[in-house]
């Protein structure tokens, strides 16, 4: 699965602490991640993370591009709400994104654990049906 790793810098240190202790789930998947985000994780756990741009020079339109693209099977987003972001058009973009493609999504630690654990367990393995998006047509 292609999986996008993302989080406001007040959230940094928890997603990298999610990815270090779901380290043995996530060294089976491709990963992706904004830049900054992607080289802290990178550093921390030695994990291969392709990384975009930046969030406020891109990087969440560039994932939101590979969503469009039907390129992305899950996001992490590790959102701070408590701080206005310079690129919040950006953030909101790659959110509808992952609803038009029903891209599964989350966007604090409390959910990301249980799609973690769905991915561990096959939840997500629909992604890689090749016509799901019929299946999960409206
Ligand atoms: O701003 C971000 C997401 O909106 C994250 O970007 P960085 O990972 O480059 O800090």
């Amino acid at each position: 699965m292609n999986i996008a790793l993302i989080a406001h810098d007040k959230k940094k240190k928890n997603l990298i602490d999610f990815v270090t202790a779901y380290q043995n789930i996530f060294k089976e998947h491709q990963l992706f991640a904004t830049g900054t985000t992607g080289k802290l994780i990178q550093k921390e756990t030695g994990l291969t993370i392709y990384r975009f741009q930046s969030g406020p020079l891109g990087g969440d339109q560039q994932i939101g591009a590979k969503i469009a693209n039907d390129e992305m099977d899950m996001i992490i987003f590790f959102r701070d709400p408590l701080t206005a972001q310079p690129h919040e058009p950006d953030v909101s973009a790659l959110l509808r994104l992952c609803d038009v493609y029903k891209v599964p999504l989350a966007t604090n630690q409390a959910s990301a654990e249980i799609m973690v654990r769905g991915l561990q367990n096959g939840w997500l393995d629909w992604r890689s049906i090749k016509d799901k998006r019929e299946i999960y047509d409206d």
